[in-house]
């Protein structure tokens, strides 16, 4: 089950952001997007969800253009994990977890057994079954987060895509979450994330792409794309800021 954007162009209006972006997100692998403030990270994952329609190119999944799946369909093989910030739910964790059952049983019908089963294994999958009757809203960042993967994967979706997932987090919430999403990935999950931390790339990433001016400008694996130089000319950074890359 593959993700892929072919030729992607997007503008809001007048303000072009993406023109021509081609990118895969396969099973079994995580891939991180960097790019600096503006660059279209966040619209170019609401394109390869199908949250926003493109100006040109097309989406697709499993070969099959995004725009031909059934909106329940998609949601059992595409989820996202929001930023933290992001729709804060007044519900206790095991409803939030449920939420991602919504493309299964439908708004009006109660959660079938399958249902609440998908949503105890996710909890369990998240250490979370003792927080289960806790409400979302009084958990800490780090908790919220793993209830916001547990809904993900209680969807049932193998493709998983994060937007700024180490947002918020502490030293310790950021490595587990990068370890978590190794781990998703070791078991056949294909994981986007965007970030603003090269290290994290280096430390979670199978592959790594560069979104500048647009495009995909760099793609492969993190050794060979996040050099000091690619770095330096993704942020913008000058000589000074470039000599604290190499002071790590
Ligand atoms: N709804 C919108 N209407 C008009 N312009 C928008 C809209 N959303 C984003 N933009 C613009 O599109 C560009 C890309 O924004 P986007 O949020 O995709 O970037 P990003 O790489 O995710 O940024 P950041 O790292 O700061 O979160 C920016 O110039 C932004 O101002």
């Amino acid at each position: 089950m593959t993700l892929r954007a072919h030729d992607l162009r997007f503008a809001y209006r007048a303000r072009t952001v993406l023109q021509g972006v081609n990118l895969t997100v396969r099973p079994g692998e995580v891939l991180a997007l960097l790019g600096g403030n503006g660059a279209g990270k966040s619209t170019l994952l609401r394109l390869l969800l199908g949250l926003l329609r493109p100006t040109g190119g097309e989406v697709r999944l499993h070969e099959r253009p995004l725009s031909a799946w059934p909106r329940r369909a998609l949601a059992r093989e595409l989820a996202y994990v929001p930023q933290l910030h992001q729709a804060p739910f007044p519900y206790r964790v095991r409803e939030v977890v449920l939420l991602g059952r919504l493309p299964s049983h439908g708004l009006l019908a109660a959660p079938s057994r399958a249902d609440l089963h998908a949503a105890d294994v996710a909890l369990a999958e998240l250490e979370l079954t003792a927080l289960a009757e806790r409400r979302y809203t009084e958990l800490s960042g780090g908790e919220r987060q793993r209830v916001l993967i547990a809904r993900a994967l209680a969807q049932g979706a193998r493709l998983l895509v994060f937007d700024e997932p180490s947002n918020g987090l502490d030293y310790g919430g950021q490595l587990r979450l990068l370890a978590r999403m190794r781990r998703l990935a070791q078991a056949g999950h294909g994981v986007l994330f965007t970030t603003h931390h090269p290290d994290h790339a280096r430390q979670a990433a199978d592959r790594v792409a560069l979104l500048a001016d647009g495009r995909i400008d760099a793609d492969g694996a993190p050794a060979e794309v996040l050099t000091e130089a690619a770095v330096a000319r993704l942020y913008g950074l000058n000589e000074d800021e470039q000599r604290l890359l190499s002071a790590r």
